[in-house]
């Protein structure tokens, strides 16, 4: 799985790039604030979500252009793939699938994208929320149905929110209605997030003691059983709290430092960052053995902080092991990789290297 060309319109401070990438190691140089994670943020948008900052749609249009932004790609498949927005609705994402106009979730079943920007450094003393959606993300690129059935769980969840927060009282059976929904979608999420930390967590666990730390994963979460009748059960109590208080989106990812027996959030940054690193890896490496293609994977600013025999235990573990993004400010960082292709950013503009 790779992208074989990247144009990017009126996206940030990119006003018209195009990158041609090999299918190894893309490797974007720059000075701060020059544009390479909006060139990482762009690949990300060709998954299914809001991408790796999160941030709304309308600040990504780039000030000063038109008012939408475009990001497009042609796959190594030959498919081709764009999305961005209109100045006339900002907030809307448009997805295009081979010219015809698809939903975001589908975008699943072409591209799997993984990425570790310095913004996750804290993931494991962050809220539940951050590491649910990580764990969504590694899930979903097993079980690409997984971004359908959270969107449909989200939507019916923030429907039932909706109406018992009314002056009104909610009609029970579009509760009831709504309720078997969250909890046919919560099944399948459910069981998609437990057989993707249990796979990965297997495969942690018989990794040797490498260069980056062994992390141990347990989904921490009552299992979806009986979901709609909790639901029913909870009403006044949610209206109360004016919010859904039981349900797969209350689940975390508990993860420990196998090589400490300690809790993530309790071991040192460095560590942190070693055991997030290390599980990105292992999943990569699940993921291609599952599936047969390799995630893309966007390595934001990683490589600079590694040692020396780190980054190179990392660039040894990812050569050959599909496409693989990754920025940092010094060429020099990525003297050792080998073959890549190179691109350098200056002000948003992105050339050969
Ligand atoms: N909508 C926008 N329109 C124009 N410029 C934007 C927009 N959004 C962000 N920028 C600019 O993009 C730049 C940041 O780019 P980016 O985060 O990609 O930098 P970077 O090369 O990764 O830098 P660093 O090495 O500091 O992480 C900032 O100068 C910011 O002002």
């Amino acid at each position: 799985m790779a992208l074989t060309r990247l144009v990017l319109t009126d996206f940030r401070n990119h006003a018209d790039a195009v990158l041609t990438p090999g299918s190894g190691f893309v490797v974007l140089t720059g000075d701060n604030g020059a544009g390479k994670t909006n060139v990482l943020e762009a690949v990300s948008l060709l998954a299914p979500g809001r991408g790796l900052r999160r941030a709304p749609l309308s600040e990504m249009a780039r000030q000063g252009g038109k008012g939408g932004f475009g990001v497009a790609t042609t796959l190594a498949e030959g498919a081709e793939i764009g999305t961005g927005t209109q100045p006339a609705a900002p907030e809307r994402r448009i997805v295009r699938i081979n010219g015809a106009a698809a939903a975001a979730t589908t975008l699943a079943e072409w591209l799997t994208i993984l990425w570790l920007t310095p913004a996750m450094d804290r993931l494991f003393v962050e809220p539940a929320s951050e590491r649910r959606r990580f764990l969504d993300r590694l899930t979903l690129a097993l079980a690409p149905g997984h971004a359908h059935h959270t969107a449909r769980y989200e939507a019916a969840m923030r429907e039932r929110n909706r109406l018992l927060a009314g002056d009104e009282p909610a009609d029970p059976d579009w509760l009831t209605a709504l309720e078997a929904r969250m909890a046919e979608h919560g099944a399948a999420i459910d069981t998609a997030r437990r057989t993707a930390v249990e796979a990965l967590a297997d495969r942690l666990a018989g990794q040797p003691e490498g260069a980056f730390a062994r992390a141990g994963l347990h989904l921490d979460g009552a299992p979806a059983a009986d979901l709609a009748a909790q639901l029913r059960a909870g009403r006044t109590r949610d209206a109360a709290a004016g919010r859904t208080l039981a349900g797969p989106h209350r689940d975390d990812l508990h993860v420990t430092h196998l090589g400490k027996d300690q809790p993530a959030h309790l071991c040192s940054t460095g560590e942190q960052k070693a055991l997030l690193l290390g599980i990105v890896l292992a999943h990569a490496e699940l993921v291609a053995d599952r599936t047969g293609r390799a995630p893309i994977l966007l390595l934001d600013e990683v490589a600079a902080h590694l040692d020396p025999s780190r980054r190179v235990a990392l660039f040894d573990r990812l050569a050959g092991r599909g496409q693989v993004w990754m920025t940092g400010t010094e060429a020099a960082l990525f003297a050792g990789l080998g073959q890549a292709t190179r691109y350098a950013v200056r002000d948003g503009a992105v050339v050969p290297a």
